[in-house]
């Protein structure tokens, strides 16, 4: 029996250093921008090419794979619903104390489910959780299969696979929203040039 909301007699511990002190240390506001979207859609892409022009314009950022964290942290879940749900769970946690580090967090997950989405959007502060749609269609991220998985799982060899045999949902009120132009997908730079502009405008680079 899960044993999660449980514990008892406990209480917030405050201390005297803040977000906003973090803040100004950094000269940024912490958030999350948060890549959702099929296998093979440029997450992960997007989530470095962002991460190295932040780096490059002296802004602090960390990067929450799924893959990744599903060697470690989230190693315990496979890919059904209600452990796709855990695992969008604990890396909204988790994406919450980055953000409230003062990092800009880029979570990178499938993330299919909206109820899952949202349930992170409402961990954070107002306007400070970024949900990024790669808004790739299924033909072209199949057409990539750099991990040969969509291909497995065609053939029946995965099981509940996204997008083939597993839904999608796609987000309904996304802050952001990556697309192909006239059937040719932005490049890694204007991807992740469309992420930091909106990071700027509404004042996420400066504290
Ligand atoms: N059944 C199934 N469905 C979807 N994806 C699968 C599956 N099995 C393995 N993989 C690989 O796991 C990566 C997705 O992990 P996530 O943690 O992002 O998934 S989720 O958000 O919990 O849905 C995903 O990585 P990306 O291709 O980077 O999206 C796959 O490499
Ligand atoms: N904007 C893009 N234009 C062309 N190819 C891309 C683009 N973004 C990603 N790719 C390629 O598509 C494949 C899948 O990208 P990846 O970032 O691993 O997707 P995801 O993390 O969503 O699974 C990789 O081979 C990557 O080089």
């Amino acid at each position: 029996m899960s044993s999660l909301g449980k514990a008892t007699n406990i209480f917030w511990q405050e201390c005297s250093v803040g977000k906003l002190d973090r803040q100004k240390l950094l000269n940024q506001k912490g958030c999350v921008v948060w890549i959702t979207g099929l296998s093979g859609s440029g997450k992960s892409t997007l989530a470095c090419t962002l991460g190295r022009d932040l780096h490059g314009r002296g802004k602090l950022s960390y990067i929450l794979d799924g893959d990744n964290l599903r060697h470690g942290l989230n190693k315990d879940l496979g890919f059904k619903a209600e452990d796709r749900a855990e695992n969008i769970r604990r890396v909204g946690e988790v994406a919450k104390l980055f953000a409230d580090s003062g990092l800009i967090c880029i979570a990178s997950l499938i993330s299919p489910y909206r109820r899952d989405r949202d349930s992170c959007r409402a961990l954070l502060p107002e306007s400070s959780f970024i949900e990024v749609f790669m808004n790739i269609p299924l033909e072209i991220c199949e057409a990539r299969d750099p991990k040969g998985l969509y291909k497995l799982a065609r053939e029946g060899k995965i099981k509940g696979f996204t997008g083939i045999d597993d839904p999608y949902e796609t987000p309904l009120n996304c802050e952001i929203e990556i697309k192909p132009q006239d059937g040719v997908c932005p490049p890694p730079a204007a991807m992740s040039s469309q992420v930091v502009t909106f990071l700027e405008e509404r004042g996420f680079l400066h504290a």
